[in-house]
């Protein structure tokens, strides 16, 4: 059924008309995660955010997820530490979810799925001065991958899910201020898996620093059910698309170490 939900994407819509895999990327994200074959590394930092609510600026839906947008013109919203040797900073931060409870993440660890995942999309401030520069650089890209679980109401995503019915078509887009996404992670971050991958949508460029938290957060069945009242279609459409299933299938491992910050 997730396969099937994944397929139908692929062929679907145009952001998937791209490559399964782009040719000769032997990096490619997302993957799963085989916590037995990770590699324990002690040199491995814990994170360290600096991030600050007044450079959050708008939430649009781009027709593939919705995104949450900062103001990335200057140092305020940071990541560093962890597997970084530079300082990142934070452009935008978005989902993918499915059309069940039952998948909807990009990553899984030792093959469990999980309803959602959050992305935190950070470049490389140090050695690069726009987003869309770094995009191409293996040490490009920083993002914070953290799963979601059905559970309790997630107070914090709730500023979120309210701002989502003005933004159900794609291209839509609504200012979007004083959201703190240091709220949506878990109360412990220094517990991580860390593996060099790519974009999981196009570009699919392969400079990503992935950082997947491996404590979850929890969100209410209803807050994940707003998720999937978006529609991957704009308004002059005629057959209107639930955004659901809005994931890349998982990547070849080619080789590649996943090293944790934890035993
Ligand atoms: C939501 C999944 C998504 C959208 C985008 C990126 C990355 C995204 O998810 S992911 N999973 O981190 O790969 C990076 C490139 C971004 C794009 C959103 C639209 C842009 C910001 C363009 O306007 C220019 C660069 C684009
Ligand atoms: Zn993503």
């Amino acid at each position: 059924k997730m396969q099937e939900a994944a397929e139908y994407n692929m062929k679907m819509h145009p952001m998937w008309q791209g490559p399964l895999a782009v040719p000769g990327g032997d990096r490619q994200s997302p993957i799963d995660i085989v916590v037995r074959k990770s590699v324990f590394d002690s040199k491995l930092k814990p994170l360290e955010t600096e991030y600050d609510p007044q450079t959050c600026q708008q939430i649009w839906n781009n027709g593939y997820s919705f995104l949450v947008e900062y103001d990335d013109t200057t140092d305020k919203s940071t990541l560093k530490g962890g597997p970084l040797q530079d300082k990142f900073r934070l452009c935008q931060f978005h989902f993918h979810w499915g059309e069940s409870n039952a998948w909807g993440s990009e990553h899984t660890v030792d093959r469990r799925l999980f309803p959602a995942e959050l992305h935190l999309v950070h470049w490389n401030s140090d050695k690069y001065s726009l987003f869309e520069e770094a995009v191409m650089e293996d040490n490009g890209l920083a993002v914070i991958g953290v799963f979601l679980k059905v559970g309790k109401r997630h107070e914090g995503l709730q500023k979120l899910v309210d701002a989502l019915p003005a933004i159900r078509h794609k291209d839509s887009i609504v200012e979007f201020t004083r959201f703190d996404p240091g709220c949506l992670l878990p109360a412990n971050t220094d517990d991580y898996w860390t593996y060099h991958g790519s974009l999981t949508t196009p570009p699919l460029t392969e400079s990503v620093t992935w950082i997947v938290m491996k404590q979850h957060i929890e969100v209410s069945h209803d807050q994940l059910a707003v998720f999937r009242s978006l529609l991957f279609t704009s308004a002059e459409e005629e057959v209107q698309k639930s955004m659901v299933n809005n994931f890349r299938v998982q990547q070849p491992l080619r080789g590649r170490t996943v090293r944790s910050s934890f035993t």
